[in-house]
C-alpha cells in the first residue's frame, strides 16, 4: 500500500534534518542530496528522450523558493554531466543564492525571467526542470512562470517537476488551470497526498531518500493500492470452496428504459468472483440470455440469501424503485448503492435510516452534487469526507467511492486514491459494471469483516485494469471501448493482476 502524506508532517519530518544540516555549518546539505536525485532522473529522461546526456540542452525554470534551489543545484550537477543548462529566473531578486552561484561556478546560464525569456534562451531545451513552486505552492501558475510553460509545453518539451508539478496543490491535489504536466516528479522521503489524486499531472512519480525519519501514519495519510497486493487479495475458488462459500450477490437492477444495466452489472458480478449471481428485476430474460448461471427472481423480498446487494444500475427512481431500496437495505446486508439508488437517496434521505448494514455509495461527480447539494471541487478529498462524516454522524455505517480519472474510496477513517491509468472507462455502462464487481468482492467478505472499503478499492483497480486492457486489445495505443468491451475484459484484467 503506498502512504502519501500532508504537507504538515513532511515538514515536520524534515525539519530535524535541516537543523542538523545548518547546525553542521552546511544548510544546503540536504537540498544537495534532493537536487542529485533531480539530477539523476532527469539524465534518465534524457537519455530515454533525447538519446542521451552530454550535450543535451536542460531549461530550469526557477521559482523564489527551496523548490527553485533545488533545481539550481539539479542544474550544476547536470552541468558536471556535460549538458548544457540554462536558469529562467521568475524572481531574480528572491532566488536561492547559494544554489545560483553553484550553478554559475559550474558553467550554468542565467535569464532573467519574464514574458519572452524562452526566446532569450539559447535554444528549444530537450528537458525543464520545473524548480517554480513545490510544498508551498499555492494555485495556479502565474505570471511569467505560466507563459513560459505553455511555450515549453507548446513545443513539446518534456518536464521533470521538482517535488510536485507547480499549480497542483500538494494536499488536496487540485490542479490548477495553468500548471506544469509532469513527465517525471521527483519527490523527497516520502509520497505527498497530490502524488496520489493528481497522480495523471505527476507523471513518473521518482522518491530520492533523503535521510528522512520518523514520518508516521496520521489522519491525513492517504492510501493507494498496490497492484501486487490487489491481485494477492483477490478471491478465487479452492479445494473447500463452492458457490456459497464464494459469496452470493443478489442485484436488483435494470428497468424497461435501461435492460442493459441489469446485464452489464449481473455479468460484471458473475466474472468477478465464482460465487453465486442472484438479480431481481425486469431484465432477466436479457440478463439470462448472457449469462445462464445468474439466478432470477421475482422481487427482493422472494430473493435468497445472499451476503451482499446492489441496487441501481438502471433500476428508474420512481415509487418502485424507492420501495426496492428499502426493501434491498431492509435485508440488513452489505449494500452498494449505485446510479439511480444515488438519485433515489438525494431526494429521500430517510432511505439510509433502513440501513442495518454498511453501505457504499458509487457516485460520480454529478450524483455527488445531487447527494451533497453542491461540494468544494477545489478539494475532492476534503468534501468527501464531510460528506462521509455526516453520514456517520447520522449512525448511518457509510463508505463512498467518488468516481474519477482518480478514483477516491473514503469510509470516515481512511481515503485511498485509485488512479485508473487511462480515462478509457469514462464511457456510458461503465458505473454499472464496477458496482457489479464490488457487489461481488463484497459478498465474498473480501477485506476484513465485510466493511465496503477494501473491495471498493479493488474493485476500482481491476476496473481500471479491464479498461486498459480491453482499450489495448487490438495492440497499439489504444482505442475507445464500449462497457461491454471493459466487462469482457475483466477476466484478462484480474488474471494480470493476480500475477502482478
Ligand atoms: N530546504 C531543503 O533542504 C529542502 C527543500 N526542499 C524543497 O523545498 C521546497 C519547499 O520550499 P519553500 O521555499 O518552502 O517553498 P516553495 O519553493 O514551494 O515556494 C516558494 C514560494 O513561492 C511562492 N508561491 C506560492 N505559490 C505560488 C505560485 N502559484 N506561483 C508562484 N509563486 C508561488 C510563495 O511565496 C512561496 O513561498 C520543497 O518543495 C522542495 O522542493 C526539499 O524538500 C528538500 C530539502
Amino acid at each position: 500500500m503506498m502512504r502519501a502524506h500532508p504537507v504538515e508532517a513532511i515538514r515536520a519530518a524534515e525539519h530535524p534534518l535541516l537543523e542538523a544540516a545548518t547546525a553542521a555549518g552546511d544548510p544546503d546539505a540536504v537540498m544537495r542530496v534532493a537536487a542529485a536525485g533531480v539530477a539523476h532522473h532527469t539524465a534518465a529522461l534524457l537519455r530515454e528522450r533525447a538519446g542521451g546526456v552530454y550535450g543535451r540542452s536542460v531549461l530550469l525554470i526557477v521559482g523564489s523558493g527551496d523548490n527553485g534551489g533545488d533545481a539550481l543545484y539539479a542544474g550544476a550537477v547536470l552541468r558536471g554531466r556535460g549538458c548544457r543548462v540554462e536558469a529562467v529566473l521568475l524572481d531574480p531578486d528572491r532566488v536561492h543564492g547559494r544554489a545560483l552561484r553553484a550553478l554559475r561556478r559550474a558553467g550554468g546560464r542565467t535569464v532573467v525571467g519574464g514574458t519572452g525569456a524562452i526566446a532569450r534562451t539559447a535554444s528549444t531545451p530537450d528537458v525543464a526542470i520545473d524548480g517554480i513552486v513545490g510544498l508551498a505552492g499555492r494555485g495556479p501558475l502565474r505570471e511569467p512562470a505560466a507563459s513560459t510553460v505553455a511555450a515549453l509545453t507548446g513545443a513539446g518539451v518534456p518536464f521533470v517537476a521538482v517535488d510536485l508539478p507547480s499549480g497542483v496543490d500538494a494536499d488536496t491535489g487540485t490542479v490548477h488551470e495553468a500548471h506544469v504536466r509532469a513527465d517525471v516528479t521527483v519527490t523527497f522521503g516520502a509520497l505527498r497526498r497530490a502524488h496520489l489524486l493528481a497522480s495523471p499531472t505527476c507523471g513518473r512519480v521518482e522518491v530520492v531518500d533523503i535521510g528522512l525519519a520518523g514520518l508516521r501514519s496520521g489522519p491525513q495519510t492517504m492510501f493507494g493500492p498496490v497492484r501486487a497486493e490487489v491481485g494477492r487479495a483477490w478471491p478465487v475458488p479452492g479445494p473447500g470452496d463452492d458457490k456459497y462459500t464464494q459469496g452470493v450477490v443478489a442485484i436488483r437492477a435494470g428497468s424497461g428504459r435501461y435492460p442493459g444495466a441489469a446485464v452489464l452489472c449481473a455479468s460484471a458480478a458473475v466474472a468477478a468472483t465464482s460465487g453465486m449471481v442472484r438479480y431481481v428485476g425486469p431484465g432477466a430474460a436479457d440478463v439470462l440470455a448472457g449469462r445462464p448461471e445468474v439466478v432470477c427472481h421475482p422481487s427482493v423480498a422472494e430473493a435468497g440469501t445472499a451476503q451482499s446487494w446492489v441496487v441501481g444500475p438502471g433500476a428508474g427512481t420512481g415509487t418502485g424503485a424507492v420501495a426496492d431500496i428499502d426493501a434491498v437495505l431492509g435485508r440488513g446486508r452489505p449494500t452498494v448503492l449505485d446510479a439511480d439508488a444515488l438519485t433515489c437517496v438525494a431526494s429521500h434521505p430517510v432511505l439510509l435510516r433502513s440501513a442495518s448494514a454498511p453501505v457504499l455509495l458509487t457516485p460520480h461527480a454529478g450524483e455527488f452534487d445531487r447527494l451533497t447539494g453542491g461540494w468544494d471541487r477545489a478539494d475532492r478529498p476534503g468534501a468527501l469526507r464531510r460528506y462521509v462524516a455526516g453520514l456517520r454522524d447520522r449512525g448511518i455505517e457509510a463508505t463512498v467511492l467518488l468516481k474519477g480519472r482518480v478514483t477516491l474510496v473514503d469510509d470516515g477513517e481512511t481515503t485511498w486514491a485509485i488512479d485508473a491509468g487511462s480515462s478509457w472507462a469514462a464511457t456510458a455502462g461503465s458505473g454499472d459494471v464496477l458496482s457489479g464487481v464490488v457487489g461481488a468482492l463484497l459478498a465474498n467478505g473480501m477485506g476484513a469483516g465485510g466493511t465496503p472499503a477494501w473491495p471498493a478499492v479493488a474493485a476500482a483497480v481491476a476496473h481500471g485494469e479491464a479498461a486498459q486492457v480491453a482499450a489495448r486489445r487490438t495492440g497499439g495505443a489504444g482505442a475507445p471501448i464500449g462497457a461491454g468491451d471493459l466487462l469482457s475484459a475483466l477476466p484478462a484484467a484480474i488474471s494480470a493482476l493476480r500475477g502482478a
